[in-house]
């Protein structure tokens, strides 16, 4: 089990992922409320399964489940039909019409339950309704006339979908649920939530100002997967009670890996939103070379971003102001990039969010000199390709060391050298952060390693590889995306890997393309969710790219393709398609080998050549995430403290 906490926001990624991976909601929900269940068994059946008693008075037993229309609802549902299985029976508390539950998972399960003898359904509209509901089954419900009977209150109303505060019925089945915990016979077990707590609120103070009688107190609360950052929260003890955190199988690939999940929570733009509020983004490049800085602008546009503007040396300006006129693009003043556009280009600088400096630049001293001054000027800044040289990781350093000085002191006041042209954005906006991601490919990054002076720069494992990439993230204080059939994307605390992408993106220009959607994110988003979201979605356009052109294919096809990437994205039935993949592999060998086709009178059809290679390209991402597990250090099972009791709910059912 992990140890560490996560977010509402990024569980919801991890479920969306789990399904892209390949899972199916109904699978996820089958487990998450098979989980319910189990803790509910437990607590009727302390002695565990081999040890149940049916006193008279445990025949009298009853669970009741408060279900809401959403998802959380739908898990009670499968709790029910897995207790029913045992012989424990329920009633269900609907709160609403069956024909208004959410989802299309819930719906189903709830109707498994319409002829199971075990499971009495109830349909319940208004409050009025409720409080009958409970007068009319006090004998069972009723806090007077449980005896030794025992009563398990479950809290299925919300879950992480829910945003506050609860009203109407939903709150009066919150009080309901308060009223009966004076009887010492009550067992509430909040799944995954207790309801009416905020997992994510949009006034932070909102939680604390709620008033305690609008969430549900529970004696413990079962939540999936990992625990969560919102139910450790000083002040959610008091709800929470006991937390068990269960696995619902979740695959090692949607944990692990950047998947459609993570776009989901990437900025969304305001209904109000102006012109240039979803970000602008500055990419210097060009030069020596024209169409990488004119890829990079397109693809932050394709990305999101409001405002591309591209400053380019006076050689490339022609080409890359004919290229799009989506672009804004300013004409530098002499044939490379030299410390003559510093007043130009900090101007610019200020007036956009983010800045992707690298793209077709040319390693020229002048021009790594004059790189070396702009990093320190930007709020948020992407180094790629030609920006990759030991100057930028010198002063990318000293940034680190400069913004390690205590707040108070101002460096502008202690800086000695006063013929300094530009002053850093750190020295005048006080001690803020430039944030950095840094986009190297294989050859850069062990560039940086040298620079670094890592023992094992010149030669290395590659189980050791996720190792050196946090460790040089730490060093620098940067977000680092290192370019490869597998991605990595890590900011020095955490590391994730991208499996999308395809060999044939190997051709130039798709790393222009792939730092402008970078950039395009970054205006708004994290350093670390940028880069792994950019890597994500530059990969499955260029998978889909590949569809249609094969090994032809361009950087400038893979910019067409990033709208659609988004769009099915955004869908809840995106996932990583077999039979695509296979198509994919198919039009790689008819490029590659047609010669061989034409010749092979066996495979008339085509049909075995489909099965084996759809075969194959399973065990290509197979392969991947074979290659990550290896890399991947089992501290978990390292750190493993064998559980006290076999048992370990029976402890908490002691009231
Ligand atoms: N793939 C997944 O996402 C999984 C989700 N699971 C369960 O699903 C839950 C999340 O499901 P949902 O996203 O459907 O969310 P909820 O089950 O929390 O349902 C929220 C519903 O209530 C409505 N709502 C929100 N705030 C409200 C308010 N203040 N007053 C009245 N109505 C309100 C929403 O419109 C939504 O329809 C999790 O907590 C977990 O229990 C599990 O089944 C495991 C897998
Ligand atoms: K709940």
């Amino acid at each position: 089990m992990k140890t560490e906490a996560i977010s509402a926001s990024e569980m919801k990624a991890i479920d969306k992922n789990a399904v892209y991976f390949g899972m199916s909601p109904l699978q996820l929900m089958e487990n998450a409320g098979a989980c319910v269940s189990d803790v509910i068994f437990n607590y009727l059946n302390p002695g565990g399964r081999s040890q149940i008693l049916k006193t008279a008075d445990s025949a009298n037993d009853w669970v009741i489940f408060f279900a809401g229309l959403g998802n959380n609802g739908g898990d009670t549902f499968v709790a029910a039909r897995h207790l029913s299985g045992q012989d424990i029976r329920s009633m269900i508390i609907l709160l609403g019409e069956k024909a208004h539950i959410k989802t299309e998972e819930s719906q189903k399960n709830y109707a498994l339950l319409e002829h199971d003898k075990n499971v009495s359904l109830f349909e319940i509209r208004s409050e009025s309704e409720l409080e009958n509901f409970f007068l009319e089954n006090e004998k069972i419900i009723g806090s007077d006339s449980c005896g030794n009977s025992r009563i398990v209150l479950v809290d299925g109303i919300f879950g992480t979908g829910f945003l506050g505060p609860a009203k109407g019925l939903e709150k009066k089945a919150i009080d309901l649920i308060h009223s009966q915990k004076k009887n010492k016979n009550v067992f509430v077990l909040s799944v995954d939530i207790p309801s009416g707590l905020e997992p994510e609120p949009k006034i932070k103070s909102a939680r604390h100002s709620r008033s305690k009688d609008s969430i549900v107190v529970a004696d413990a609360t079962v939540t999936f997967h990992q625990m969560k950052t919102f139910l450790q929260a000083k002040d959610a003890a008091v709800y929470t009670g006991k937390i068990f955190v269960k696995p619902i199988g979740i695959p090692f690939a949607a944990d692990v890996c950047f998947g459609p999940g993570n776009l989901e929570n990437l900025y969304v733009r305001d209904k109000k939103s102006h012109k240039g509020d979803s970000g602008k983004v500055l990419i210097i490049g060009g030069g020596p070379y024209t169409g990488a800085p004119a890829l990079a602008g397109m693809a932050a546009l394709k990305a999101g971003a409001d405002i591309v503007t591209v400053a380019v040396p006076k050689p490339a300006f022609e080409a890359v102001a004919a290229f799009s006129p989506n672009l804004i693009v300013k004409k530098l003043s002499a044939d490379i990039l030299c410390d003559a556009d510093l007043p130009v280009l900090s101007v610019l600088i200020a007036a956009h969010d983010a800045v992707v400096i690298g793209p077709g630049l040319g390693a020229d001293p002048k021009t790594i000199s004059t790189v070396s001054k702009i990093i320190p000027l930007c709020k948020k800044v992407i180094a790629d390709a030609d920006a990759l040289q030991p100057e930028i990781f010198e002063i990318i350093q000293k940034l680190k060391l400069q913004t390690k000085l205590p707040k108070n002191k101002d460096p502008a006041k202690e800086e000695s050298e006063e013929s300094k042209p530009e002053k850093t954005r750190t020295e005048k906006a006080g001690m803020e952060k430039t944030e950095i991601i840094l986009t190297p490919h294989r050859g850069e990054f062990l560039r940086i390693l040298k620079y670094l002076k890592f023992p094992k720069a010149e030669k290395f494992e590659e189980s050791d590889l996720e190792e050196l990439v946090l460790d040089v993230c730490r060093r620098l204080d940067v977000t680092l995306l290192l370019k490869g059939p597998t991605d990595l994307i890590s900011d020095g605390k955490r590391i994730r890997r991208n499996l999308t992408g395809n060999p044939a993106m190997s051709v130039g220009g798709t790393g222009d393309v792939l730092s402008g959607i970078a950039g395009g994110l970054f205006t708004k988003n994290s350093a670390f969710e940028s880069a792994g979201c950019a890597a994500f979605v530059c990969g499955c356009a260029g998978d889909q790219a590949f569809l249609k052109a094969g090994n032809s294919l361009l950087a400038t096809d893979v910019i067409l393709e990033i709208p659609d990437v988004f769009i099915q994205a955004s869908g809840s039935d995106f996932q990583q398609k077999k039979n695509e993949s296979g198509k994919n592999k198919r039009t790689s060998k008819q490029n590659t080998d047609s010669s061989k086709q034409n010749t092979d009178s066996d495979s008339k059809d085509g049909t075995e050549n489909e099965i084996s290679e759809e075969s194959e390209m399973d065990e290509d991402r197979q392969e991947k995430l074979m290659e990550i597990m290896k890399r991947i250090k089992p501290k978990s099972q390292k750190s493993k403290i064998p559980p006290k009791h076999p048992n370990p709910e029976k402890n908490l059912f002691m009231k």
